[in-house]
Order: structure tokens, then sequence, then C-alpha cells
């Protein structure tokens, strides 16, 4: 899916649900993956790791995959590979492993606006491929922008200028762009502009890597497969729904990314806003990406505006945001010692529909707070005519129902509901039906979400 000039455009790819796991048998090309950024965050923490998990399970093979980790600092393969080493050895992973899947990496150091550094890498990738007796044009190359933003367009550029495929002999090439995707709906529009002149819509990819985790993958299901929940999730029963997203940790060094996005870019904007669409959306006809797609896209927009488009997500209030920045986030070196930039908000979303009018949906995130945690908490409303309030036992009403889903530490789901005390007397007292996935799934490694991202980009498959 892509967006021109305000218009959805929609092409045709092969979809995620009608393919089965495996690797498609006409891509045998050698495959070099291009991590962009490769000094940052991003790649330390999320996509090396994910890369080498697809390598111990088989999916990237030592005899095809090649990887290339390309940004302006100046080190060397072994400096690159000392910084990520031990973001890898984590788990059950042995050393070995670890060892033989750094060997696959190599690093070259350039800028992101200018031929030299690209020219570089071309040739790099170019000697893997011969290594590989890839036949010229059968290789497949990934590249991989674990950048901030505003350097896509150039080094989207820099790519189509000097690092393409050479032809077309079933290989490819393909972008992986991260969000935040531009910073408003102009600079979004423009800087899809900017990448679609460059690219074909089948070969970009833009990934917010909330939709690849497990339970987040499981959110419509839950929704459409339970009878249970179909004739509850609207407004006459649930009070509120509340999306929340905490980090115990600050932006250490990311200053050079995170100042110039801050929170609710970084966080609300993209990841949140995605979870709720999953949550608030009507059932897509089909689980076709375009349908899911369709229906999310519902949520957020409609025509009936007399303006250009309007919300059912009503403009937000100003007493309906709060914002904060840590105490200390200004002591990071990579971050302007007067910044005001947010590391922390609260915002409430109003859904104008049939379902969710006066439903507060309220979106919470935080950088550097006491615990690291992502949840969706739905909670009912009380029940009406409560003939248990006197037997609660903290003598008060009882307390809500709530379902929480959480998607992270821990993956679990569970129903807070009220229940007899055991024992002779009648009271009250608030319990759960507890579906913690470490427990019921003892011997099932739920995979990262960039594991099955970076899977599905490999094999050219749309998520939702
Ligand atoms: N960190 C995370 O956990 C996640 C990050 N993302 C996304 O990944 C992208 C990168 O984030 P992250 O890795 O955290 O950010 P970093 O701040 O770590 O930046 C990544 C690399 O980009 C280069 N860089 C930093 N600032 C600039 C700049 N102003 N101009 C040009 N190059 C710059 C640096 O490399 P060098 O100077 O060596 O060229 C840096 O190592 C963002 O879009 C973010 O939203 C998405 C999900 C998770
Ligand atoms: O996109 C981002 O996500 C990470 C948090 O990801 P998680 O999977 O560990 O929850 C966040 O740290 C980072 O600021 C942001 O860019």
């Amino acid at each position: 899916m892509g967006s021109g000039g305000g218009q959805w455009i929609v092409e045709k790819r092969s979809s995620f649900r009608s393919e089965p796991l495996e690797v498609n048998v006409s891509e045998t090309g050698c495959l070099s993956i291009v991590v962009l950024g490769a000094s940052g965050d991003l790649a330390k923490k999320k996509t090396f790791p994910a890369l080498f998990n697809l390598y111990r399970q088989g999916f990237l093979q030592s005899n095809e995959v090649h990887i290339f980790g390309y940004a302006r600092t100046k080190i060397s393969d072994d400096d690159l590979r000392n910084r990520i080493r031990s973001y890898l050895e984590k788990g059950s992973a042995k050393s070995e492993e670890v060892s033989e899947f750094l060997q696959l990496i190599k690093y070259v150091s350039g800028s992101y606006d200018t031929e030299g550094g690209f020219r570089m890498l071309d040739k790099e990738i170019s000697l893997h491929e011969e290594f590989r007796n890839s036949t010229e044009g059968s290789s497949r190359r990934l590249f991989y922008l674990a950048l901030p933003p505003s350097v896509y367009p150039v080094v989207c550029r820099m790519i189509k200028l000097c690092c393409m495929n050479k032809s077309h002999l079933g290989g490819w090439t393909r972008i992986v762009v991260e969000k935040p995707f531009g910073k408003d709906l102009d600079s979004a529009e423009k800087l899809s502009n900017q990448i679609g002149e460059l690219f074909e819509e089948p070969q970009l990819y833009r990934i917010d890597h909330y939709l690849g985790k497990e339970l987040v993958q499981n959110l419509l299901v839950l929704r459409f497969a339970n009878r249970f929940f179909l004739p509850l999730w609207n407004r006459d029963n649930i009070d509120n729904v509340q999306i929340v997203f905490r980090e115990d940790f600050g932006t250490e060094g990311r200053g050079g990314y995170f100042d110039e996005y801050g929170i609710i870019r970084d966080i609300i904007q993209n990841h949140l806003l995605q979870v709720l669409c999953l949550v608030a959306m009507e059932k897509p006809v089909s689980l076709k990406p375009e349908h899911i797609r369709d229906e999310k896209v519902k949520v957020r927009v409609s025509n009936t505006s007399l303006t250009h488009f309007s919300f059912p997500v009503m403009p937000i209030k100003d007493e309906e945001v709060v914002l904060g920045q840590y105490n200390g986030y200004r002591d990071d070196p990579t971050v302007p010692d007067h910044s005001n930039t947010p590391t922390f908000a609260t915002v409430v979303l109003r859904i104008h529909n049939e379902r969710w009018e006066g439903v507060p949906f309220i979106l919470k995130a935080g950088k550097a707070l006491n615990s690291r945690k992502a949840e969706i908490r739905i909670q009912f409303k009380d029940v009406p005519g409560d003939i248990f309030r006197l037997f609660s036992c903290l003598g008060k009403n009882q307390g809500r129902n709530e379902f929480v889903i959480r998607l992270q530490p821990s993956e679990a789901m569970y129903m807070k509901l009220t229940v007899k005390q055991p024992g002779l007397e009648m009271s009250t007292v608030q319990s759960e039906l507890d579906l913690s996935y470490g427990q019921r799934y003892q011997q099932v490694t739920i995979p990262e979400a960039y594991e099955r991202l970076i899977l599905d980009t490999n094999y050219g498959r749309l998520q939702i």
C-alpha cells in the first residue's frame, strides 16, 4: 500500500494468508541484506538479532546470504561485530553460532548523500554475488533503512543510482523503511512521492514492528473468531479502552533520531494507532491484507466531510493531552541542551461512529518510566443494578470487568471478573481467567516481531 498525493494506491502482491511458511523455490539467487544505519540502536537491538534468529532457524542459509552494515561511523567489520555480539548472545544461542553468523557481516562506511560510499557498497555486494556464482540479475538485494526518516529520500536515491540488482532474471531489489513515515500529512505525502518516483510499489515495504508482535497478530482472531466478544465489543458494554506503552529506559544515545520526533511520532502515531485500529475496526470481508487495510483506514478516515477528509477519530482536545519529559533526558549528549521534546504523552481519542461513540480510547506512551510494558486494557461498564455491592470483600462497588491483552513482556491475555470468595461466607472478590503464553505454550518460542517482518519482506509477502 502506498499513498501518493493524498490518494491511496493499492497494488497487488502475494498475501501472507495464502502462502505457507516455506521458501519460495523460484527465489534461489544469493541474498544480500544491507542494514543502513548499522551503527544505530535499532540495528543492534532488533535488526541484527532478528537476522541471527532467522539464521539459527534455517530461514537464512550461510551459503546464500550475506549481510552488509552501512553507516557514516568509521569502524571496522570487527568493531561492528563486537558491538552487536552481546545482543545476539542471549537465551539459548551458542557462542559458536554467534561467531559463525557474525562472519557473514561486512561493514562499509560512507555518507548518506554522496555516491562514493554507495558505489563501494555495490562493489562489495557484487563481489559476494560473484563469489556465490549468482547469475547477474538473479540475486536478491534487501535494503533495510534503520535510519531517521529524514534521510530516507537521499538514501533511496543513492540506492537507485548505485546499488540496484543489475537486471531481472528473477532477482529483485527491495527497500524496507521504518516508521515514523514523515512528521505530518504533508511530509508523509512528500516522502511517499519521493520514494515512489524511485521504486515500484511492490519493491517498497513500510514496516511497523508492532504489527509483527504475536498478540497484535492475534487481535483479529480474538475479535472475530470468538462468539463471546462479538456482542460485547461496543459502546453499550465497554467503558473505555487503554492502550499503553511504557519503557524503563531512556533515549540512551538515540537523541540524533528521537529528539527530532518525540514520543508521539515515535510510538503513538504508529504503533499505538495501529493497535487502536485493530481493536476498533469492523470485520474485514476477508483476511486479505487489502481488506484489512480498508477497514483500518475507515477507523481513521471517512470521506463524509466537506473538507478534504474528516476523521471518525475526532480532533484531540488540548485538555485531553498530557505531555512530559523525564528528568535527565537532556543529559544525553545526543540531545540538545534546551530540548522540550516530549518523552511521555497521554492522549484521548474519540471515535465518532456507531460502535464507539462516547468511548474514550486512552493512549499512553512514555520512556524512562518505572517498568516496561505494552498492553491493551478493555474496561467494561459497571453491572447495572449490582445486587452484590454489599458482598464485596472490600465493602464497595465490584471492580469492573476488564479484558487485558499484554503484548509484552510475557505475552498474556486475562479477564478480570468478580467471583464468589470460596468458603462458607457469601462474599465476592475480583479474580482472573488467565491465559499466560509462557505457561500454556511452553514448547513454543514466540518469534520476535522483526523476525516475522523481515521474513515476509524476503518472501515478498504483505502484512496486515
Ligand atoms: N531503536 C528502536 O528500538 C527502534 C527504532 N525504530 C526506527 O528505526 C529508525 C532508526 O532508529 P534508531 O536506530 O533508534 O536511531 P539512531 O539514533 O540510533 O540512528 C541510527 C543511525 O542513523 C544515523 N543517524 C542518526 N541521526 C542521524 C541524522 N540526524 N542524520 C543522518 N544520520 C543519522 C547514525 O549512524 P551514523 O552516524 O553512523 O551514520 C545512527 O547510528 C527510526 O526511524 C526509528 O523510528 C523502529 C523500531 C524500534
Ligand atoms: O519503534 C520503537 O520501538 C521501540 C520499542 O519497541 P519494543 O518492541 O521493544 O516495544 C522504542 O524503544 C523506540 O523508541 C521506538 O522507535
